[in-house]
């Protein structure tokens, strides 16, 4: 399998003095659905800064479909889609408006246009809401027009943001489908969530982060390992726990 996404011995953060980063090295491969785990500053969100192309590397290198964003911008950008934690809308543009708009940024014709903004409207249960401004949504539809835009571009990678957050029961449903449909057809996908359950069911394998380092990454076996023998058959919270308490709570 090709690796979408390549983080190669990335040291990163917000003040070269003080990296928040250290020597983070892992892959998404085309088909793979990737979870991206660890407590609160553990360096998550860092992480996706960085591959977004907001926040440079101080030492290491990032690819997106063999391009880096210094050599090769347009490509980089055109080959992933982001979901973030919270919805970034235009108050004044309506849900259809933002698919069109989305559409046109990824290069998607007209024919295939249609059907998959249609598609998604309805799989989304937002067809009643399609001429609707954004300001005058809820909170989990505004996240279902973001997790609809990154599903109509179609992109070679998927970067989700604790995409759960806001979502009804139904919606949550709705995207964890997509999301095994687009992983079928080979798409790459990092999802990073404090789910811990969800993860486990639906991710190929994990990244554990802790203190800016990847404390284990792999299988669930792998990390099980990681997590120490006695781990063997528990859940990925379990082995989780174990990483980043070393057994003590
Ligand atoms: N804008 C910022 N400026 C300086 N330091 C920051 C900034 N944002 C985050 N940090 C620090 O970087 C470290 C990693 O934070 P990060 O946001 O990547 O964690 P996270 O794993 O995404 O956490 P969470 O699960 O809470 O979203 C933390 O120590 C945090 O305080």
């Amino acid at each position: 399998m090709d690796a979408i996404l390549q983080v190669n011995q990335l040291t990163g953060g917000y003040s070269p003095r003080r990296p928040v980063l250290h020597n983070i090295s892992f892959q998404v491969k085309a088909g793979e659905m990737v979870g991206l785990i660890g407590l609160n500053g553990a360096g998550k969100s860092t992480t996706i800064k960085h591959i977004l192309g907001l926040m440079k590397p101080q030492i290491g290198e990032i690819k997106v479909d063999g391009a880096t964003l210094e050599e090769e911008t347009e490509q980089y950008r055109a080959s992933f889609a982001y979901v973030p934690e919270s919805p970034v809308l235009f108050d004044e543009l309506t849900v259809e408006e933002h698919l069109r708009l989305t559409g046109m940024a990824y290069s998607v014709n007209d024919d295939q246009y249609g059907a998959r903004a249609e598609e998604l409207l309805e799989q989304f249960q937002m067809l009643p809401k399609r001429k609707a401004f954004a300001s005058h949504l809820s909170k989990g539809m505004k996240q279902k027009v973001m997790i609809m835009n990154a599903l109509l571009a179609d992109p070679p990678l998927y970067i989700i943001d604790e995409p759960f957050l806001g979502l009804d029961p139904l919606g949550i449903r709705s995207l964890l489908d997509r999301l095994v449909e687009v992983k079928r057809k080979g798409a790459a996908i990092l999802m990073s969530s404090h789910i811990l359950s969800t993860v486990e069911a639906y991710c190929d394998r994990f990244i554990v982060m802790h203190h800016g380092q990847i404390a284990a990454q792999g299988t669930l076996d792998d990390v099980r390992q990681a997590a120490g023998t006695e781990m063997r058959g528990g859940s990925l919270e379990d082995a989780f726990y174990k990483l980043v308490t070393g057994g003590h709570r």
